[in-house]
Order: structure tokens, then C-alpha cells, then sequence
């Protein structure tokens, strides 16, 4: 029998994607509120405990609504694109790539929360260096971005590209997040292994998707020995036997002039590059991705299925 899934939130910016991603299958059927309907609590709360995964595109107090309206329902499992629940012990983290124990931990759940977008980036360059003991307690962590702006959803694609939007933003890239208080910093620390918060700095550009997350390391400052080889070894040895996380080798990261912050989109895979010169002193660690993509809509369904496999 075909798996119903409802996307709570279907209408906007994630949950669109998903959708389009989903719309050929044959495996699950879609259930739907249209889309003048899409505040009606009752018709939400119907479908929410109507479906086998809700999977909730929505601002965090509505994902916490939704949350309430199921959870005498043993029945409907949910994966949630908010960040209301990403450091949420009963919720697993759906980033199956990080730990080789965290896709199992998907395939079971009842709750299951969807990666940020930034996090992604980050946790991915983070946690293995912490797992092999590269990135010692203590170290500072600086974690830069530049998102494209359908990061901002719905609101922010408007400021963007509506000239006429009361808040139109001009600006073709502009730093935000400025109090350095960003909500994303307590899931970057928690699944990044972290003893220490990270300093998170993120951006945004004139472009649709999206996305460059920066981690620059000061290598007197990691574990003795630690060179631009022994890092990369560690990512390719941590990220082997999947294909949704790869390492770009050393070789050909050293021929790159540039990144394009754009190169993935429409793909829900990452790029991770460690940069560096022999010899140096420092070294960059970089990840690519769509913020729509393994960021969000294309994590989401990766996540579906694994919720689905069990
Ligand atoms: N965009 C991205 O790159 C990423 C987004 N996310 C997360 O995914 C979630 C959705 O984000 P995004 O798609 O960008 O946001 P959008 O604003 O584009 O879409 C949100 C949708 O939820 C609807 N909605 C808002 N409040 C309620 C409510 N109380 N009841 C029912 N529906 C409601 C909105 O309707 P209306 O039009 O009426 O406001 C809209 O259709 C957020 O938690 C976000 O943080 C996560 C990773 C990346
Ligand atoms: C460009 C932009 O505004 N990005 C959002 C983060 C993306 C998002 O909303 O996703 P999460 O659910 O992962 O927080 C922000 O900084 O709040």
C-alpha cells in the first residue's frame, strides 16, 4: 500500500520543493490542502493524522503545533524542517552522513528533524574532526556562510525580488545575524561535537540557491601533526561508502581558482574541500550545497525514505 505523506506547509518555499520532488512517485500518495486553506486548523489537523509521515514546512510555532495536534497519535511519524526541535533529545537528526549510527536512527523514529541549511555545511566539516580528535577541546570555531536568498522563505524571496515590497532589500549581498545569536548555533555545537559555541557569521546574495559555508582552522592549534593531508583523510575516511557527501581530492581543490556559491544547484548532494598550501600555517574548510537541497527539500525526502525503509 502506497505511504500517505502530508507536507504541512506545502505552499511554500521548502515544502514546494519537496512536493515537486515527490510528484512522480508512485510509492506514496501526497495528501493536500489547498492552498487558500493552508492556516485551517481543522483541515490540518485532519490531514496531520491522516498521514503515515507529516512532514512539517512551517515557522517553529506552527511546526510545535503540529507537534501537539499528533502526539497522541502512535500512528503518524514526523520529519520537521523547523528548527524547533534539531537539538530535541527524543528527535533524531537527520543527517544520516554524520555518524554511521545516524541513519539507523532515522529509519526507526517516530520524530525526526530536518537539518538547517547552514548546519549541514557546517556539522559536516566539524564533526569528523572532532570524532578523530583533530579539533581539540577548546578550539574557537568560526563558521562564515553566504546563502542564496530563498533561505529567507517566502518573506525574504519577496524583499528580494519585489521592487515595489514595502521592506524591498536593494543590497545584491549583505552580512545579517549581526548580534551573533543566530538560531542556528545551538545545533551547529550540539551535532558538531562542539565543547564551545561556535562564532557563526552568515550572509546573504542576490541569488536564488545556493550555498558556501567557510570553517578556517589555525593548524598550530589542532591536535600535534595535524597537516592540510591528514585533515582531508579524515573527511574521506569519515564520508567512505555513501555518495550523497563527497571530499574533493586535494589535487584538484588545488587547481580551483574560485568557488561558485551556485555550482549545486537543483542537486541534493555536498562538496566538502579542505584548502590549504603545504608548509602553511593555515587552512580553510569549505562545504557546498543548495540551501533547497541537502540544506532542506532534498535532506527532507533523503529522509522520507530512510523513515520509510524501516
Ligand atoms: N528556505 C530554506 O532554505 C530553508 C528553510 N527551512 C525551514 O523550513 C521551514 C519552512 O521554511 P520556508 O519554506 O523557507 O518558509 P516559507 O515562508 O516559504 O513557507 C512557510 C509556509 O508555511 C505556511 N505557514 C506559516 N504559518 C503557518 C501556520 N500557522 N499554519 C499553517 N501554515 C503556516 C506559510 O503560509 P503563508 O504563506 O500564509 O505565510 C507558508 O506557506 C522553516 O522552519 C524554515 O526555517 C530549513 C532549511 C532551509
Ligand atoms: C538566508 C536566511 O535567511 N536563512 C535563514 C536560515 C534558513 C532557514 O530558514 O532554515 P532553518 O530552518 O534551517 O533555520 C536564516 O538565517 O534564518
Amino acid at each position: 500500500m502506497a505511504a500517505k505523506i502530508f507536507i504541512d506547509g506545502e505552499h511554500g518555499t521548502t515544502g514546494l520543493q519537496i512536493r515537486t520532488r515527490l510528484a512522480d512517485r508512485r510509492d506514496i500518495e501526497l495528501l493536500s490542502i489547498p492552498e487558500a486553506e493552508r492556516r485551517n486548523e481543522k483541515m490540518r489537523e485532519d490531514m496531520l493524522n491522516s498521514a503515515d509521515i507529516a512532514i512539517l514546512c512551517l515557522p517553529d510555532d506552527a511546526s510545535k503545533q503540529a507537534y501537539e495536534m499528533t502526539a497522541a497519535n502512535n500512528n503518524v511519524r514526523l520529519l520537521d524542517a523547523s528548527t524547533a526541535f534539531r537539538v530535541h533529545p527524543d528527535w533524531a537528526y537527520g543527517f544520516a552522513e554524520m555518524d554511521k549510527a545516524q541513519k539507523a536512527k532515522i529509519q526507526s523514529a517516530r520524530y525526526v528533524s530536518n537539518p538547517g541549511c547552514y548546519p549541514t555545511g557546517a556539522i559536516g566539516l566539524i564533526r569528523p574532526l572532532r570524532a578523530a580528535g583533530i579539533l581539540p577541546d577548546g578550539y574557537p570555531v568560526s563558521v562564515n556562510a553566504v546563502s542564496g536568498y530563498t533561505g529567507g522563505g517566502k518573506q525574504l524571496i519577496a524583499q528580494m525580488e519585489d521592487e515595489n515590497h514595502p521592506e524591498h532589500l536593494a543590497a545584491n549581498n549583505f552580512l545579517y545575524g549581526l548580534t551573533l545569536k543566530h538560531k542556528h548555533v545551538p545545533e551547529m555545537q550540539t551535532h558538531g561535537l562542539l565543547d564551545r559555541a561556535p562564532l557563526f557569521a552568515p550572509s546573504v546574495g542576490r541569488f536564488a540557491q545556493g550555498m558556501i559555508v567557510q570553517v578556517p582552522l589555525f593548524l598550530d592549534d589542532l591536535a600535534a601533526g595535524t597537516t592540510v593531508e591528514s585533515i582531508h583523510a579524515a573527511l574521506v575516511a569519515h564520508y567512505a561508502g555513501q555518495d550523497i557527501v563527497s571530499v574533493v581530492s586535494l589535487t584538484e581543490s588545488a587547481k580551483l581558482p574560485r568557488i561558485d556559491a551556485e555550482e549545486l544547484v537543483g542537486q541534493d548532494t555536498m562538496k566538502l574541500f579542505v584548502f590549504g598550501t603545504a608548509g602553511g600555517a593555515h587552512v580553510n574548510l569549505v562545504a557546498l550545497l543548495d540551501n533547497l537541497g541537502k540544506g532542506a527539500s532534498g535532506a527532507a525526502v533523503q529522509n522520507m525514505d530512510l523513515m520509510l525503509s524501516a
